[in-house]
Parts: C-alpha cells; structure tokens; sequence
C-alpha cells in the first residue's frame, strides 16, 4: 500500500499528517487524514475512524473539532476519511456538483447502485475492504481496538456501517446523527439517487432500520449520542428518537444525551468530542 505524505504537523507530542493514495474500490485518487498519538504508528492502542458530515473533507473535522489533544492523552489514532469521490472525472457527472447534500461531498458512506454514481461512489466498500484494514495494518491494531463515530451525515455512515459489519468495530458513536434516512429529506434525495426509487433497498442503509432488525445487542458496550437542541436540522432531518425506539426494541443499550443551546456545527462537535474519544478508549480497554 502506497500512502503519498502530502504534510504533516506536530500536534500534541504526537503527528498530524495528510495523505493522497490511489484507490482500488473508489477507481481514483483519494485524501485522508491520520493523526497520531505520542510514539507514532506502533504506539497507538486504539484506532477511531470519525466520518465528517454533508460539504465535509477529510481537512474539516481534523481541524475544527480539536480532537488532537485528547487522542493524545488516550493514545488515539484518528483517521478522517473525505466524504466521496471528487476531482475532474466525478465533477462533470450531471447532478454532481448542483447540491451540497448530493453528489461531492455527501457520499453517504454507501457503495451507489445506480448510474452514473454505482462507478466511483463506492465510499462503504472503500472504508471497509480498503482503507480501514490499511490503516489497521500500518497500526498493527485489530477490530477489538477499533472504533468508528460520525458526524450527521458521517453519524449515519457510522451507525450503518457498524450494524452492516458486524465484528469490525469495538465500539461505535455519533454526533447529530441521520439516524433514519429513509424518512427524511437529505437522506430520501440521497437514497434515490445512489440505491434507485425502489424502497426496499433504503432499510438496509437506514440505522434505525437496521437497530430494529437485529436479532441480538450488536453493542452490549452501548452506543453513545449527542445531539444539541437548537440544531436546525434535528425536526426535519435527524429523527433521534427512531434511533432511540429501534434501540429500545431490542435491548440495545443507548446513551443519547440531548444538550439545549447547542446547533449543528464544530462548537457543538468540539464541545463533546472528549467524551466519544472516552468512550471508544474505554470499550477497547475492555
Ligand atoms: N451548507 C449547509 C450546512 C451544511 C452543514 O451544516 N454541514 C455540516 C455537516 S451536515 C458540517 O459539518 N459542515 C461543515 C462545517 O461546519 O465546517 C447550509 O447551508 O445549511
């Protein structure tokens, strides 16, 4: 596997560094970004993958949510993946470029079926068949020292593909989460675009859908939440409480904490990113 070193900045006693490979699944080149901890790749006792949210880059949560100080003193690795395909072949697919909650930049965390995007928005398949064991295997780290979290649009892709895989994480959370995409406008547009107007294929990439489906706790561990209060999108397109419900059918144990005054941005994400960096911390301990 060959990771191009486009920088890298100390960070905390440990490294920040941002990286260029071409990828296999995705047929193109794609970014990432890794932090880390003291004592660099080896000394890493756990690894968690956080997926950025709709108009994200793997540059946005590296730099807004000050996850750095706190991945240091756990001894952390980050690995902050983009959100889809991008660049001059993707750019010119018609509807590509038209919407900051479809096409570049709202990937989804999926693998499309439909034309044009069933080519290069293979983002479910290049995490897990592609990135995520590179990594793993330049950390020397397994599954049970792997942990993977997200952010709104990456909340979603977080919770789907920890329930889609199972065995592959330790420990799984999300912030603001599209907790059921089936019913809500973002994930609707999303869904029919990339899986095709057919409803039956949504449930499977729907977190709410999928906690309701499982035969037995996928998390014994638990799953934790955030979610502000005077986030603008929470009515129309987070839904929370499905998640919430779907957990509860099936005994899986959930803390969803609901904090007044906080919106949907970075000042809510840094506020909180302390304790999801915890909680994974503490599941791998386990
Ligand atoms: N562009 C949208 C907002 C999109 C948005 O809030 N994106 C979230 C993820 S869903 C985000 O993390 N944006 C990047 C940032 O805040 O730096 C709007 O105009 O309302």
């Amino acid at each position: 596997m060959a990771f191009e070193l486009l920088s890298e900045h100390a960070s905390f006693g440990g490294v920040q560094r941002f990286h260029r490979h071409d990828s296999t699944e995705i047929g193109l080149p794609m970014r990432f970004a890794l932090y880390l901890p003291p004592g660099g790749e080896r000394a890493a006792k756990g690894l968690l993958v956080f997926l950025a949210g709709l108009t994200c880059t793997e540059e946005t949560f590296t730099m807004k949510a000050g996850a750095q100080r706190k991945a240091a003193e756990l001894g952390l690795a980050l690995l902050m993946p983009d959100t889809s395909p991008r660049g001059e072949a993707v750019s010119v697919l018609p509807g590509a470029t038209a919407s900051w909650d479809f096409g570049i930049a709202a990937g989804f965390y999926l693998d499309a079926t439909q034309a044009p995007w069933a080519t290069h928005w293979r983002m479910e398949s290049y995490l897990m068949k592609e990135l995520v064991p590179q990594v793993q295997a330049v950390l020397g780290l397994d599954a049970a020292r792997t942990g993977i979290a997200g952010h709104s649009m990456g909340g979603h892709g977080a919770l789907t593909l920890a329930l889609r895989h199972p065995g592959t994480f330790a420990s799984v959370s999300a912030i603001a989460p599209i907790a059921a995409p089936s019913r809500c406008p973002w994930g609707v547009k999303a869904f029919t675009g990339y899986l095709g107007e057919d409803r039956d294929a949504w449930p499977a990439h729907d977190a709410s859908a999928l906690m309701q489906a499982q035969a037995r706790v996928p998390y014994p561990g638990g799953l934790l939440v955030d979610q502000g209060l005077a986030d603008k999108f929470l009515v129309e397109q987070l839904y929370p409480e499905a998640l919430e419900s779907a957990c509860a059918a099936i005994g899986q144990p959930l803390t969803l904490r609901r904090h007044d005054g906080y919106d949907h941005g970075y000042y809510f994400i840094a506020s909180v990113i302390d304790d999801h960096l915890a909680h994974h911390a503490r599941q791998f301990a386990g």
